[in-house]
């Protein structure tokens, strides 16, 4: 079973997060899903199809690494699996934030099937952990967009296994996932993600 003091608390850091992501714009309507972990086989997410900028703790739920809910009626994020393989990936991992921000999905889509996007020269890439230099080269893979959600955790998992420093993924025309050790670590990881989608963006324009 899991910590009931240590849920409350999580639901409480994912409902202030959905207010933020909300508020920036990076979360339209009821896209995106948000988790923070309990312990070594508990997640706290976000119940699927709920308003994410008016989260109240009965749209927060918790769900064992299988996906499956744990004392609760409620349907968990139909993308729990994106969550799930990255808590078994990332001992270290305790929230993982999914975005539909407007620059994430324009950018995700001018990028060609099996291209990856490279962030390298900027010195905000040092808000990402463990990076200390902008001459690091940060390897952002974009995977398509699919309705087969299982497959897709596969291919993240997979993915993530062979590039364990990269912080993040796009899903074409869809959004971001990204972590952190802890919820501020990933709210910091979103921001810096779309400072660098925006200068990306502006970069095309400039130099297409
Ligand atoms: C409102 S469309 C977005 C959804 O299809 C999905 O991509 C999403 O991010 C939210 O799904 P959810 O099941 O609420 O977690
Ligand atoms: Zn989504």
């Amino acid at each position: 079973m899991f910590d009931v003091t240590r849920f409350a608390k999580a639901a409480d850091s994912i409902i202030e997060a959905g207010h933020f992501l909300y508020q920036r714009g990076w979360s339209p309507a009821t896209s995106s899903n948000y988790s923070a972990r309990l312990d070594e086989h508990h997640i706290a997410i976000t119940v699927s199809g709920r308003h994410k900028g008016k989260l109240h703790p009965g749209d927060v739920m918790v769900v064992d690494l299988s996906g499956h809910p744990v004392q609760s009626d409620c349907r968990a994020s139909a993308e729990t699996p994106l969550h799930t393989v990255l808590y078994e990936l990332f001992p270290e991992v305790g929230a993982v934030l999914h975005t539909h921000s407007v620059k994430a999905t324009v950018l995700s889509r001018l990028l060609s099937a099996g291209q990856s996007l490279i962030l390298e020269g900027y010195e905000l890439q040092k808000a990402f952990s463990g990076v200390e230099t902008h001459d690091a080269t940060l390897t952002i893979p974009v995977f398509n967009n699919t309705q087969d959600i299982n497959g897709l955790a596969q291919k993240t998992k997979q993915w993530f296994a062979s590039h364990q420093g990269q912080p993040g993924y796009l899903i074409r025309g869809h959004g971001l996932y990204t972590w952190g050790e802890t919820m501020e670590d990933c709210l910091r990881h979103v921001e810096a993600f779309e400072f660098l989608f925006e200068c990306e963006l502006e970069a095309m324009r400039v130099r297409p």
